[in-house]
């Protein structure tokens, strides 16, 4: 399976501080993809980065053949972390602005999805709870027929209940897709089961990366592998 990420030897410095260091990688094509890991361990300069937002200090980069970048950008559908939507918009009216403007935007897609997350099209974002608003947010980016989509951090906010429903739908819908998405999240226990590649990383780089069915066999759980990763980092809390 060709890669659809490269990174080597990746690093990003914000003062003294290592958000990236010397982050190596290699992404496969088609699926879900976790970047797990606990609170700044660098997974949204990773994302970042990834769209030409950050620019690395030293290292290359490789997202769909291509150098991160405007142009790259096209075929990439990124969902940054705490996004928000225009407040006067209706859901309809984000539905439409977005057609006009996204490219690869499919309106009808995004009115199925949002029938099956219980979005009312006439409800105004101003109005809605916040798990109400990350829904339309996931909407308007996995409704875009791109190869890949960059979720950081998506489920904020949404509770349990909602958040499996979600990713119950996600997994069926994303069955008829050849797209690769990439989801950021520190809460790994909440989303057993999504994941067919992780990586989990730890001070700005990728401390292991593979296919999720070979963790679960060697270590049951996907909780219990957090627990394992980062049981120093527990300890010292
Ligand atoms: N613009 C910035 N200026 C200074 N420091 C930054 C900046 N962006 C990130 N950092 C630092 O870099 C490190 C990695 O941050 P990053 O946001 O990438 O982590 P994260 O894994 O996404 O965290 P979280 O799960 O809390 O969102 C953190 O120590 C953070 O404080």
């Amino acid at each position: 399976m060709n890669a659809v990420i490269t990174c080597k030897e990746v690093t990003k410095t914000y003062g003294k501080k290592k958000a990236l260091d010397h982050l190596s990688l290699s992404i496969p094509g088609n699926g879900i993809v976790g970047i797990l890991g606990p609170n700044g361990c660098g997974k949204s300069t990773f994302f970042r980065s990834l769209v030409g937002l950050v620019k690395p200090d030293s290292g290359q980069m490789k997202i769909l053949d291509r150098k991160p970048g405007w142009k790259t950008n096209k075929d990439i559908a990124y969902l940054p972390d705490r996004a928000r939507w225009y407040p006067n918009h209706t859901v309809d009216e984000a539905f439409k602005w977005a057609k006009h403007f996204l490219d690869h935007f499919e309106l009808e897609t995004a009115i199925k999805l949002a029938d099956y997350m219980d979005i009312g099209r006439d409800m105004k974002v101003q109005g809605m709870s916040r798990g109400q608003e990350a829904r339309l947010m996931l909407i308007l980016c996995i409704a875009r027929n791109v190869p890949l989509v960059i979720l950081d951090e998506p489920f904020t906010g949404i509770d349990i209940i909602s958040r499996e429903q979600i990713i119950d739908g996600l997994i069926d819908y994303l069955q008829e897709r050849n797209q690769t998405i990439l989801i950021s999240t520190h809460e790994i226990h909440e989303i057993e089961g999504l994941f067919d590649y992780s990586i989990f990383m730890d001070k700005g780089t990728a401390i292991w990366s593979g296919e999720t069915e070979t963790l679960r066999a060697q270590y049951g759980s996907m909780h219990q592998v957090f627990k394992t990763f980062y049981k120093r980092r527990l300890e010292r809390q």
